[in-house]
């Protein structure tokens, strides 16, 4: 088995290119100004302009303004649009009928009660993204980022109606036993792949892709 990943917050043309040759299937550009791996939409479009058809790219908004979400969609014409925020089916609605981009709602995972809204963003959703909740114990915490996992037994023997990801503090070290007990078919990690917030490093982006593709 192999489950297939998606790097995130990726800023530079090296963690780029580490990403792309070791077999990503997606790339994320952080478009949340707050974050160490934030993008503009400029920088994005630069650095993702060769990217071929094995890669794909994926915006991540939090709560995205239309403004913004039109710079996006016009400039970078990303792969995916990765909500990371609160935003409601609705606005998930809305955004994907208007800029006629597929959309992947994120789940924010800390308890069972958490997995209630999924049935509700599945009509609207083109993926399902499900990672930690960010952790109120944390200082000004990102929306997600976090290096933080959650407890996947949640997502034991689930079924969603979507194609799906899991992500929250997956390392190298943990992947294997995330997987097994999600039987996720694909895996999303930024923390993990870095030596510092906001730092890819190549080499670990290189081993974690390996790893997923040795499961
Ligand atoms: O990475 C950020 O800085 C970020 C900022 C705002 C919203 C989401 C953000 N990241 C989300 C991700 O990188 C991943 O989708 C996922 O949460 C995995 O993060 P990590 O736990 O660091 O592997």
């Amino acid at each position: 088995m192999s489950v297939d990943a998606k790097i995130c917050g990726v800023s530079t043309p090296g963690a780029l290119a580490a990403a792309v040759s070791s077999g990503a299937r997606w790339v994320g550009l952080v478009f949340f100004p707050r974050s160490p791996r934030a993008v503009t939409v400029e920088q994005a479009a630069a650095l993702t302009e060769g990217l071929g058809p094995q890669t794909q790219s994926v915006a991540l908004l939090v709560d995205p303004e239309d403004a913004l979400l039109e710079q996006v969609a016009e400039r970078l014409r990303p792969d995916l649009l990765q909500l990371h925020g609160s935003e409601t089916v609705k606005r998930v609605a809305e955004i994907r009928g208007r800029w006629g981009i597929p959309v992947m709602k994120v789940i924010k995972v800390a308890r069972a009660e958490d997995l209630e809204p999924v049935a509700a963003f599945e009509p609207v959703a083109d993926r399902l993204l499900f990672d930690a909740k960010p952790p109120a114990s944390l200082a000004n915490p990102l929306p997600g980022g976090n290096a933080v996992s959650f407890d996947w037994r949640l997502l034991a023997g689930r079924r969603w109606g979507r194609p799906w990801m899991l992500s929250g503090g997956l390392t190298l070290d943990n992947l294997r036993e995330a997987v097994q007990i999600t039987a996720a078919p694909a895996v999303d990690v930024s923390s993990g792949v870095e030596d510092a917030p906001g730092q890819k490093s190549p080499e670990k982006i290189r081993e974690f892709l390996a790893l997923c593709h040795a499961l």
